[in-house]
């Protein structure tokens, strides 16, 4: 089988589980995001794909054979690391030919290509001005560019994009994402990049591997990810702003279903009721998007649900209001740039239609 396949894999620190049962498949030429919270175990997931930490289960493999039994210099992994780990002595141009040139390449690529691929790759990080600086000039968003463009110059087997443009400015980060997956997309290699952000996750992935504590929560295309989160962890993750949940119970109402949250009371359309009805859940956790929700004015309107404004943020063509939910507060995006006061009451509608549905108990996704 082509590409890289992770089964089962496990690590544990100091007894403790860092990573269970992590199973993935990366094809050549496919962009897997793996994202999650800090802590969730990106990181070491790379480090054992290079060989730098050893799995305690499960195995890893490449293109049909092991690689969890290679030593780390015969994967040939191009591995960009979190931290960067640049050479202090070498300057930028160094540093990125450094793959190209190192005692094990030696002879392999000719001087003039060797140039060519690192003023490509200086040129798109917009770094070609600083190639005779040394790490100890440059600042954080500089370094992390010479780190990518050392991992990008390679011919390898896969790519571990650790964090690749975290500390950049948001203008670059825009360009870079679509002109590192269009460089990536052509190569015959898999490659992994993480990142907390799980929205930058959705943008530049084929499939999208959500991680937390350890565990894959839930590996998917991007728009299943957004659209239909597998669990409320999940949706807590996704989204900008993330999905808002609230615990309620369903009771009967007529031939139909209505949920009931302190301070929210909906009629569930039909076909939510018959998946809750079949599921057989008496208590749920409703998902309601920042923009499945139009505000109507300050007078309640029918079955709309009434709120009070907390907090409003104005982004220039849509804006965000907090609104006050008995204890809970809600988050919506909405095309009205016009101010609303704090205590402002509103009135809300909720389109039923795209309510995403829990189980309370298991958290899963109805
Ligand atoms: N060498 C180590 N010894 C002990 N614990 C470790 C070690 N390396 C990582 N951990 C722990 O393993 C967990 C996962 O860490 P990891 O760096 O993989 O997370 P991450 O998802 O990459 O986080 P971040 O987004 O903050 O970089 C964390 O709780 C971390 O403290």
């Amino acid at each position: 089988m082509q590409g890289l396949q992770l089964t089962s894999l496990g690590k544990r620190f100091d007894g403790e589980a860092v990573l269970s049962g992590v199973t993935l498949d990366i094809r050549p030429g496919e962009i897997v995001a793996l994202t999650g919270p800090s802590g969730a175990g990106k990181t070491t997931t790379c480090r054992l794909i290079t060989g730098l930490e050893i799995p305690d289960e499960g195995h890893i493999d490449l293109n049909g054979s092991q690689l969890t039994t290679l030593p780390t210099h015969h994967r040939r992994v191009a591995h960009m690391f979190e931290s960067y780990a640049l050479y202090p002595n070498l300057n930028v141009a160094q540093n990125v030919s450094f793959p190209l040139t190192s005692p094990v390449r030696r002879g392999q690529y000719k001087r003039d290509e060797i140039e060519a691929r690192v003023a490509e790759l200086l040129e798109m990080t917009e770094m070609a001005h600083l190639r005779a600086r040394l790490p100890s000039e440059l600042s954080g968003g500089q370094k992390q560019r010479v780190a990518l463009c050392r991992a990008l110059v390679q011919d390898a087997s896969i790519y571990l994009l650790d964090e690749p443009i975290s500390h950049l400015d948001a203008k670059l980060r825009n360009a870079l994402r679509g002109l590192i997956r269009r460089r990536q997309t052509k190569k015959d290699a898999p490659t992994l990049w993480a990142t907390p952000d799980a929205m930058e996750a959705l943008s530049i992935a084929d499939r999208v591997a959500v991680l937390i504590d350890g565990k894959v929560e839930q590996f998917a295309e991007p728009e299943e990810i957004y659209y239909r989160p597998a669990t409320t962890a999940v949706a807590r993750l996704v989204g900008d702003p993330a999905m808002n949940l609230f615990a309620g119970t369903v009771s009967q109402e007529g031939d139909g279903l209505r949920f009931d949250s302190p301070g929210l009371s909906l009629t569930l359309p039909e076909d939510a009721a018959r998946r809750v009805a079949s599921a057989n859940s008496r208590s749920l956790t409703l998902g309601i998007r920042p923009n499945a929700m139009d505000i109507l004015g300050h007078e309640p309107q029918g079955a709309a649900v009434s709120m009070q404004v907390y907090a409003w943020e104005p982004f220039g063509k849509y804006s965000l209001v907090t609104a006050r939910v008995a204890d809970n507060l809600i988050r919506i995006k909405t095309d009205h740039v016009h101010p609303y006061l704090a205590n402002d009451t509103i009135s809300v509608a909720v389109d039923a239609e795209r309510l995403v549905l829990f189980d309370s108990e298991s958290q899963r996704a109805l």
